[in-house]
């Protein structure tokens, strides 16, 4: 599903209204009768509620919405905020057609001084002040009533956005003066603010509701951000030849692990192993020979010379995708073997964790890394590779895309939706996972994965996106079964084949 930008759903509108051909004021109309049944399923007509309308067309929704709501018996009262005299067309024909109707409880038309009503927890908020066109943070009056509903203890639903919140960036915007759905029916696609998780709390839950605007645009216009669906992954997934051997399937090595990190190596091995390549081979350290051999009797050890860390790096000609990074640790040692692994490594490499810690405190070395190589930093991990701390969700993403044009690599900022820029500037959210799987030991899952499916054959871009989409689903698959709360990085990978299965 693409997403674009508040600038382009109105181009969209637009270019709905001249090809269907349909009126403005037919596709609000189109919007409200969407939003009235979302509305209607939630809530039956017992429920008091009370409309905040804007001025421009999210305002026109909330009336047309008030009088749809109604015309089915509930209650509402709205409250029209028209502070500078001027509203939309089709607001102001809405007001007219909501006045004609004459059936709601109350109208007020606020134009100057606003006594706000009462709101208890037996009231519905339709909160339809300001939409995709607000173009600043609120202030003044706005954001008192915004701050009064927040504290207010009634329900609240939002028409396609949360007033305040701004569909792209919030990095400068006043948190304090957004309002914190319990709903959200965002109309069309959803938002790119929506999938940013300092805004899940004002979001609440979250519903598309398609008004069929035009296919034309959407299949046609290019899009910096999409969220991808399952074809796009089943599209991609390889088949498996009949005359397969495991010399035929690729060969994958894990350089990972560490004294008391053993555990990393053992979850991205398996992982790995799951992914479906032909041979797993190990590099870590001596110590820890016993239990990957005993843990993970398919992989082949290759053991460092040292006791504990990783120390050299190693010949992979015979490799056909490198992971390395997890558990690690950052002994200066390990540092400089990590680099000189990634300067004489050439197949594709995935880099995590400690090996993304290592290059965050090395930063010149940056311009050293081969094209294509991808990189699976967390939040923090970005901030330290980048070099700043980010202020915003919306903020590390813009950096993260500039870092993965500069470098031409493939950074995977994981989370929920993981993003992953792509080196031509574009970003693929990845809709798959769930709560339970923030848990220790989920990432190396992600790196063994993804460094299984290169060595199987995968393009990069295609074993990040395919990788990224089964990891979230094994979890959700898991979530299922067992529940979020007590899901651990083992389940994932117990549960990879099942994604296997329903995905290709
Ligand atoms: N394609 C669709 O998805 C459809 C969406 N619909 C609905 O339309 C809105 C967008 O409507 P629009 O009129 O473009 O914008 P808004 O209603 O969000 O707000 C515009 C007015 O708000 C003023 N504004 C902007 N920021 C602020 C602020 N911080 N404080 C006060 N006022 C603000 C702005 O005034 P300016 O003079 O600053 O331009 C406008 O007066 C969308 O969200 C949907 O709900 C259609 O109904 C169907 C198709
Ligand atoms: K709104």
């Amino acid at each position: 599903m693409k997403i674009f930008t508040s600038a382009q759903i109105h181009e969209l509108d637009k270019y709905t209204i001249e090809k269907e051909p349909i009126s403005s004021i037919d596709l609000m109309e189109r919007a409200a009768k969407a939003l009235t049944r979302a509305i209607e399923a939630e809530w039956s007509a017992d429920i008091p509620v009370v409309v905040f309308a804007g001025p421009g067309n999210n305002g026109g929704d909330a009336l047309a919405v008030s009088r749809m709501l109604a015309a089915d018996g509930y209650q509402i009262a709205v409250y029209l905020f028209n502070v500078h005299n001027h509203l939309s067309e089709e607001c102001a024909t809405n007001k007219q057609r909501l006045i004609e109707a004459n059936k709601i409880k109350a109208f007020t038309e606020i134009t100057m001084n606003f006594d706000p009503p009462e709101l208890s927890k037996d009231n519905l908020v339709i909160d339809g002040l300001f939409g995709s066109g607000l173009n600043k943070p609120l202030s003044g009056g706005f954001s008192a009533l915004v701050r009064y509903i927040n504290q207010s203890s009634a329900k609240v639903v939002s028409i396609d956005i949360p007033s305040g919140l701004m569909c792209e960036d919030n990095t400068y915007n006043i948190r304090q003066n957004i309002v914190k759905a319990d709903l959200t029916l965002t109309l069309q696609q959803k938002k790119l603010s929506m999938l940013l998780a300092d805004n899940q709390c004002y979001i609440g839950q979250l519903k598309v509701l398609d008004i069929h605007l035009s296919q034309e645009y959407i299949s046609q216009k290019d899009c910096e951000y999409k969220v991808l669906e399952e074809n796009d992954i089943k599209s991609r997934i390889l088949p498996r030849k009949d005359f397969s051997h495991k010399g035929t399937m690729g060969s994958a090595l894990l350089i990972a692990g560490s004294y008391g990190m053993a555990g990393a190596a053992v979850l991205s091995t398996k992982a790995c192993l799951r992914a479906g390549v032909g041979k797993v081979y190990v590099h870590t350290p001596r110590r820890n020979y016993n239990i990957m051999q005993i843990a993970v009797p398919e992989a082949v050890m290759q053991m460092d010379r040292e006791e504990n860390y990783f120390s050299e790096a190693v010949d992979t000609h015979d490799i056909d995708a490198l992971g390395i990074g997890p558990g690690l640790g950052q002994q200066e040692d390990t540092a400089i073997a990590v680099i000189a692994q990634l300067r004489r490594t050439g197949c594709p490499i995935v880099v995590d964790a400690d090996a993304i810690n290592i290059l965050a405190n090395h930063r010149a070395w940056l311009q050293q890394l081969p094209a294509g190589i991808i990189l699976t930093p967390h939040p923090k991990e970005f901030d330290r590779l980048y070099g700043t701390m980010s202020n915003s969700c919306y903020e590390r993403l813009e950096k993260a895309r500039k870092l993965s044009k500069v470098l031409q690599a493939y950074i995977i900022l994981k989370g929920h939706y993981s993003a992953l820029c792509l080196p031509d500037g574009h970003v693929e959210f990845n809709p798959t996972g769930n709560s339970g799987m923030a848990t220790a030991g989920s990432g190396d899952t992600l790196t063994g994965i993804i460094t299984g499916l290169l060595a199987r054959g995968y393009k990069s871009v295609d074993a990040c996106r395919v990788g990224m989409y089964l990891h979230g689903y094994a979890g959700d698959l898991a979530a299922q079964e067992l529940g979020k709360e007590s899901l651990i990085a083992s389940d994932l990978i117990q549960y990879l084949p099942q994604a296997f299965i329903e995905l290709s």
